[in-house]
This record gives structure tokens, sequence and C-alpha cells, in this order.
């Protein structure tokens, strides 16, 4: 029976019938979908594809359909990562590149650019103990892709997200090819932790379940909308709702204290990186109504990068969607992240036009 369904998913893979969706109404990672024939060719890099992240992203997006050629960059280590990825057996050609020399070949043409290139966090650090590491390697990643793949949509992981992203604002801005609707910080992960933290509280089907997260990536700029989920829960007290924020606030220390110095969340990552990856490549194919949280240039609030729902098109960003409303405790979750995720923002700004 094992054998028979191996050779029917082996079948579906064939004919590209898999795809990806964290919609409202299935968080299953493989699905059926709309990929045919008629497919368009999409070219997507991972860089930093040889990282704890990088390996399982690069195995998702090579189970993507929508992908037809995978470029995987790294300072290090690609040709094996490339070598083992390329012997599964679905559409995308990959190819490994490694080193500065090979950082244009890995761009060109890009569709879809992913970053989850930098160090992780240790017990004790916060996503900011990371900047002065990852704020440089975010910035020669950044000014490699304003030279040699302007128009790619850029998918955000590296910490700290709150200051990353305004980084690679700058630098695209100051290279004269930034677009406000191609970057992205990548959020997903905190959906991603609320859905699962709230199914499992409110007793519901967790592939039912839909979140929105907001704000912005780190601690209590991390603000869940408990309010807006669905489907509604009637046995969650308000003591519940605080419990439930706290521990999407914490899930990425939860991980790093449990990995005990050995790094930070990789394979729930990995996922939530490939399921946002495959709403922007939907979004860019003309799929209607694809929508997903994400930290992006927004003015829905007085802050210049804010996560929110966005509307994902042929383009990118189509729309950025207000907060809707917010429950007391949200507002004044609202309140208290304002000041750190603006100097954060801050931060970010100042030490790309500084260097
Ligand atoms: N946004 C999120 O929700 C989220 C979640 C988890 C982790 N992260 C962040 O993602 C980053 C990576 O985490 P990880 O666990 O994969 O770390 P890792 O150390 O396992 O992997 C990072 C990889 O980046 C590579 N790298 C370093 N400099 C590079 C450069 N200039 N160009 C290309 N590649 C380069 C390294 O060689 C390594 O392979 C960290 O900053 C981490 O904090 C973000
Ligand atoms: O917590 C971290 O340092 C990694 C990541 O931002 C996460 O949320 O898991």
């Amino acid at each position: 029976m094992r054998t028979s369904m191996l050779r029917s998913m082996e079948a579906v893979l064939r004919r590209g019938e898999i795809s990806f969706s964290s919609s409202s109404s299935s968080s299953h990672l493989l699905r059926r979908s709309y990929a045919s024939e008629s497919t368009p060719e999409r070219k997507v890099a991972v860089l930093g594809a040889a990282g704890g992240i990088g390996q399982p992203l690069s195995l998702l997006m090579k189970l993507n359909p929508l992908v037809s050629n995978l470029a995987l960059y790294d300072i290090a280590g690609t040709p094996g990562v490339a070598a083992d990825v390329s012997h599964v057996n679905t559409r995308s050609e990959v190819a490994g590149y490694m080193g500065d020399e090979q950082l244009e070949q890995a761009l060109t043409g890009s569709d879809v650019v992913i970053i989850p290139a930098g160090v992780p966090r240790k017990p004790g650090m916060t996503r900011d103990d990371l900047f002065n590491i990852n704020a440089g390697i975010v910035k020669g990643l950044c000014t490699a892709i304003a030279k040699y793949c302007p128009n790619a949509l850029v998918n955000m992981i590296s910490n700290p997200v709150n200051s990353t992203v305004p980084i690679a604002a700058e630098v695209f801005k100051k290279a004269g090819t930034y677009d406000e609707t191609k970057l992205f910080g990548v959020t997903m992960l905190d959906v991603v932790r609320a859905k699962t933290f709230y199914a499992g509280k409110a007793n519901v089907n967790v592939a039912d379940v839909n979140v929105p997260v907001v704000g912005g990536h780190a601690g209590i700029t991390i603000l869940p909308l408990f309010s807006q989920a669905t489907p509604k829960a009637n046995n969650l007290s308000d003591e519940h709702i605080v419990a439930l924020t706290k521990r999407t606030q914490d899930g990425g220390t939860e991980v790093v204290e449990a990995k005990a110095g050995k790094g930070s969340a990789t394979l729930s990552m990995a996922y939530a990186g490939a399921l946002f990856a495959d709403a922007c490549l939907k979004g860019l194919n003309g799929v209607p109504d694809v929508v997903e949280c994400a930290f992006v240039q927004s003015s829905i609030t007085e802050l210049p990068f804010f996560a929110s729902k966005v509307k994902l098109g042929k383009n990118g960003v189509e729309k950025v969607f207000d907060l809707g409303p917010l429950s007391d405790y949200e507002k004044q979750g609202l309140e208290k992240l304002l000041p750190e995720l603006k100097s954060s923002i801050e931060k970010g700004i100042k030490f790309a036009n500084a260097n």
C-alpha cells in the first residue's frame, strides 16, 4: 500500500500538480493546485543555501512546481547541497554557486531572491545582537541584487528583520532600483506559530486556522491579532489570549533555548519561508487574492515599515491592508511596540547610509 501511495505521489509530482498553500482554507504544505503545462518559467535564488534554514528551504523550493530554475548560493558548501537537491525528480533545474565571483550568475534572471544568510542567535542573545554581523552581509547581498536582478522580489529572512529590511531599502534607493512593492521581511514564521498555538488552545483544526500577525519580527514587536483569528473560539479567556500572545512573541527564543547553543529555528523557518515564497510566485503568476502577512513599506502606522496583511500580485505588493478592528489588549500592544520598532528601523537606515 505504501508503494502504491509513493507511486501515485510521484506521478502527481511529475505532472506538476503539487503546490504549497498556507491559505485560510488549508495550511497543508502539499496540495493539488493549478500548476500546468502553461506554468511560466520562474527562477528562485536562495542566498545562504548551505545553512540551517537554507538547506531545508532549498529542498522545499525544489518541491515547488512553480519554480523552473533554482539557484543555490552560499560562501561555502553549495556544490554539495546543489548536487544533493538536484537529484529530486521535480521540475526545476538546480545549480549551486559559491563565493563572490559566482554571485552574479546566481542572481541573474531571478524572479524571487530568498535571503537566509547570516548568523543565528545563541541563548541569551536578542535578534538585535546579530546586527553587527548580519547588517554587513545583507548590505553586500542587496548591493549585488540591485546590480544583477533589480526587479526580483526579495524575501528577507536574515535577522534582525526589523533592521535588515530598512537596510535593503536604503541600498536599493542608493542604487536607484528601489521598488517598495518588491521588498518583504519574512514574518511568516510568526503566523505559522500563532496558528499552531491558537489551534492547540482553541481546540480547532489547525488547517482551518487563520491569525494575522502584525508589527515586526522581534519580541514585543510581534503582535498576533487573536481577536481576528478564525475560526472563532468561545473557550479562550483573556488570560489565554495573553499567554498565546506571549508564546508567539517568544517562539523564536523557545527554539533557541531548546537548541541550547546550536542555533535557532531552521525547519519551521524553512517551511514558513517556502510558504511565503510560494505566495510570491503565485502572485507573480497572476493567481488572484493571494494575501499573507509580511513586513513591508507601509503607511498604515506612523512607521515607514510595518508587518500586516498584504495582497501579492504580478509586481509584488498590490495592497497593504490596514490593521482592522483591534481589542483593547492589542491596542496596548501596538502602542508598546512602536518605539522599539521605530528605533530598529532607524538603526538599519543609519547603518546603510553610514557605511
Ligand atoms: N525571519 C525569521 O523568521 C527567521 C527565522 C529563523 C532564523 N532567521 C535568521 O536567519 C538567519 C540564518 O539562520 P540559519 O539558522 O540558517 O544560520 P546558519 O548559520 O545555519 O546559516 C547561515 C548561512 O549563511 C551563510 N552566509 C554567511 N554569509 C553569507 C554571505 N555573505 N552570502 C551568502 N551566504 C552567507 C553561511 O555560510 C551559512 O551557510 C539568521 O540571521 C537567523 O536569525 C530568521
Ligand atoms: O529567534 C530567532 O533568533 C530566529 C527567528 O527570528 C525566529 O523567530 O525563530
